[in-house]
């Protein structure tokens, strides 16, 4: 049998309160991370990513069970053989004081350096090799106190990058970027695990990037229980939906989106085709309609042709020629 970069048994992770029961956060995990995948773990707030992915890295003790690293127990570890192993990038690390962006990165070539940490060619070399990967060659000398959160979270990436290691382990990485950042980063470390063999867990409320780019998710649900498997696998066994159900929102596997919860609402069936049908969907759910498949079902009747949306109700025909006059329309009317 093949020993795992990480794996787990029966593990038990929280928080041990003192003068109180421990607190468990989620039991009975069989994990594993295996090279060249690209994990997201996705979840609810509070249900433990932030507690998990700190006991992976083996910062905080798990309450039970066992984590692995390459065959070595995490608890038996030295903090340099950790180092050397995995490297953490968690939301309350970003740094603040006097050092630019290269030192920050520098920093993470450590378990790789001398006792003088004196820095070698291949070490400068893969220092300026990630600050590039991660978009953030030109923050290199200006000093992190001075740098937007965005700008520091990519500093902490390419810090966790250069340390070179084959287990990446990262919380909510993309909760400072914008969404054209987000996707860049997301594909560099797919990428990189693809192309270096990487075990890389992300952790990310963004379920829709998370699903685009992602090799497998670990769904954390709140009763404690995790669920892992390939996204498209997961959204068809209705994993995703029953992970983020909630009382306002529920997750709708056939548009791969977020749907909020309607009261009492009429139907309408829309006709049409193309990206015109898509938006005027997509604007009468938002005011409260269902959008019916079946022209039977419904009352109302929307056709979508060319810049026209031909509305007929009981019998009553008119015609509207952009969709924000059509919502308003159908706001002021008792339909
Ligand atoms: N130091 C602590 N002591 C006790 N309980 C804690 C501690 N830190 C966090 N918790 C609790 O553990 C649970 C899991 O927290 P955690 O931060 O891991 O969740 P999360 O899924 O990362 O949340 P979010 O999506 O909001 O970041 C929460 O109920 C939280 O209140």
């Amino acid at each position: 049998m093949s020993v795992k970069p990480l794996q787990t048994e029966s593990l038990r992770v929280g928080y041990k309160i003192k003068g109180q029961e421990p607190r468990t956060v989620a039991s009975g995990l069989d994990l594993e991370l295996v090279p060249g995948e690209f994990v997201c773990l996705l979840g609810p707030n509070g249900v433990g990513k932030s507690t998990l992915i700190r006991s992976l890295s083996g910062m905080q003790a798990a309450l039970g069970g066992s984590i692995h690293i390459s065959g070595t127990d995490v608890s038996s570890m030295s903090p340099k053989e950790k180092a050397r192993s995995v490297s953490v990038v968690l939301t309350d690390s970003l740094p603040v004081g006097m050092f630019d962006g290269y030192s920050v990165v520098a920093l993470g070539r450590h378990p790789h350096t001398s006792w003088t940490g004196g820095l070698g060619a291949e070490d400068k070399e893969r220092i300026s090799w990630v600050l590039e990967a991660v978009g953030a060659g030109h923050l290199a000398h200006r000093q992190i106190s001075e740098l937007s959160d965005g700008e520091r979270q990519k500093i902490m990436i390419a810090r966790a990058l250069a340390q070179e290691t084959q287990i990446m382990l990262l919380d909510e990485p993309t909760a400072f970027l914008d969404l054209p950042r987000r996707v860049e980063l997301m594909r560099t470390l797919r990428d990189l695990a693809r192309r270096e063999g990487l075990c890389i867990l992300l952790s990310t409320h963004d379920l829709d990037l998370a699903l685009r780019s992602a090799d497998k998710l670990w769904l954390l649900a709140s009763d404690g229980t995790l669920k892992t498997g390939m996204p498209e696998q997961l959204a068809l066994e209705g994993e995703i939906a029953a992970t983020f159900a909630s009382g306002e929102v529920d997750w709708d596997p056939e548009q791969g989106a977020f749907r909020m919860h309607r009261n009492a609402c009429a139907k309408v069936y829309v006709g049409g085709t193309g990206a015109e049908r898509v938006w005027t969907c997509r604007a009468l759910s938002r005011i409260g309609y269902e959008v019916v498949d079946n022209e039977e079902e419904s009352k109302l009747s929307i056709q979508v042709i060319e810049n026209c949306w031909r509305v007929s109700f009981e019998g009553e025909n008119f015609e509207c020629r952009s969709l924000s006059e059509l919502v308003e329309r159908l706001l002021g009317s008792n339909v």
